[in-house]
């Protein structure tokens, strides 16, 4: 029990406590704060720890797994036990009165593609008349490497790119009139790796500090044109955007569950039978203010661990600050897909909105706001908070 009054049901209880970098209206100096309910713990305040006052996780996660379990019973002794509440409260700032940034400077960004049913939904409509999984599918964790510099924390404006597309089977150039959203959950390195050797599956949690959630924006008709054979390039690498609240892995010990049964007997190395890493998520996508999709992120065919076994397997090594992203999360059910050209068929189906309008993409004005819930050790739910953004017009030089 806290002695903090918490607001009834808040996300951000005592058993979440995500971190967080912040400025203040009457301080400029960006720094780590953690999430309790309402209110904003100013650590670098608290602490007077330079490691909290750099304006990004990194060298806190930088300090690996020993350090990150230390500070946090830190916290939950700070915030459970009456005897240090005169001593915490100055530094507990009220939500609202905080501008959050962005919580860790972005080393490497990769995104996988990890959903069953997002995949075989893309690669009916990608690739109609091929099987809908590619032959590697169920063999390896299929991503690509993204753009570290265009991710950026959740409110940043989403001007709608322009570049190449095919009309009528004609390339033209203008303004993406098929600008869509990617639902998806991120994952936060901290501990680097050694260049040649590869990160075990089952030794993720040494490297791996928390989770957030990312909006991968992406211009279909860009996409459709340029990916073959390279895959994704300029339809997704204009912005990536992320909640400001990174989720420690130690808070979701509750929402570990079995990853589905896999059709294909997996290589050793992305074996991950002792290390299940299977996701109790749930996600939520708002598309001006109303509930459009609910994707499960329990249902993924391919767990975070495997990712990161994967994505170092052939000796490429980790820098804290890494991100790399499950790809985009679909469940079966049609409101459960993770993306408007999923939700609406490629355009065919379009959505109707509550307010009588229909959408098959995003127009300018709209603001896509995903969120998540997870289970919490206390039979509550715990937020992720998080990640908005409004289309904005296209910016003419
Ligand atoms: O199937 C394709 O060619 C393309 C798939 C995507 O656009 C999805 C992607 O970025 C990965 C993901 O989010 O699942
Ligand atoms: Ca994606
Ligand atoms: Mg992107």
């Amino acid at each position: 029990m806290t002695w903090l009054d918490l607001p009834e049901s808040t996300g951000f209880g005592i058993t979440n406590l995500p971190y967080g970098v912040f400025v203040t209206d009457s301080s400029a100096a960006p720094r780590t704060g953690v999430a309790i309910g309402d209110q904003v713990l100013d650590l670098a305040g608290l602490t007077g720890d330079p490691v909290h006052a750099t304006g990004s996780l990194n060298a806190f996660l930088a300090q690996g797994p020993e350090s990150w379990a230390a500070l946090r019973s830190m916290i939950a002794a700070w915030l459970t036990d009456p005897a240090h509440r005169e001593r915490v409260t100055p530094h507990l700032l009220p939500m609202d009165s905080v501008t959050l940034r962005m919580p860790f400077e972005v080393a490497d960004y990769v995104d996988f593609y990890s959903s069953r049913d997002h995949a075989e939904n893309l690669g009916r409509m990608f690739r109609p008349g091929s099987p809908a999984l590619t032959p590697n599918w169920k063999h390896l964790p299929i991503g690509y490497h993204g753009r570290s510099g265009t991710v950026q924390v959740s409110g940043t404006p989403v001007t709608r790119p322009q570049g190449q597309y095919l009309a009528d089977g004609t390339p033209a150039f203008g303004p993406s009139r098929r600008l869509d959203i990617e639902a998806e959950v991120g994952f936060v390195v901290g501990v680097p790796s050694v260049l040649g050797t590869p990160v075990p599956v089952h030794d993720f949690s040494s490297y791996v500090f928390g989770v957030c959630l990312v909006n991968d924006w992406s211009a279909r008709d860009l996409q459709a044109w340029e990916y073959v054979p390279l895959g994704p390039f300029l339809g997704k690498s204009f912005l990536t955007s992320v909640s400001p609240w990174v989720v420690p892995l130690a808070a979701l010990s509750e929402a570990r569950v079995k990853p589905p049964v896999r059709d294909e007997p997996l290589l050793p190395y992305l074996d991950d039978s002792d290390a299940p890493w299977g996701l109790d998520l749930s996600l939520e996508v708002r598309l001006n203010g109303e509930v459009v999709s609910r994707p499960p992120f329990r249902g993924m065919y391919w767990t975070a661990a495997q990712q990161l076994a994967h994505l170092t397997v052939n000796g490429a090594s980790l820098r804290t600050g890494d991100l790399f992203a499950s790809g985009t999360v679909s469940g079966p059910a049609r409101d459960e897909r993770g993306s408007l050209i999923e939700l609406s068929w490629d355009g065919a189906e379009p959505l109707e909105l509550p307010d009588g309008t229909t959408r098959t993409f995003l127009q300018d004005g709209d603001e896509i706001t995903i969120t998540a819930t997870a289970p919490a050790a206390d039979g509550s739910h715990l937020s992720f908070g998080h990640v908005t953004g409004t289309i904005r017009p296209t910016a003419l030089p």
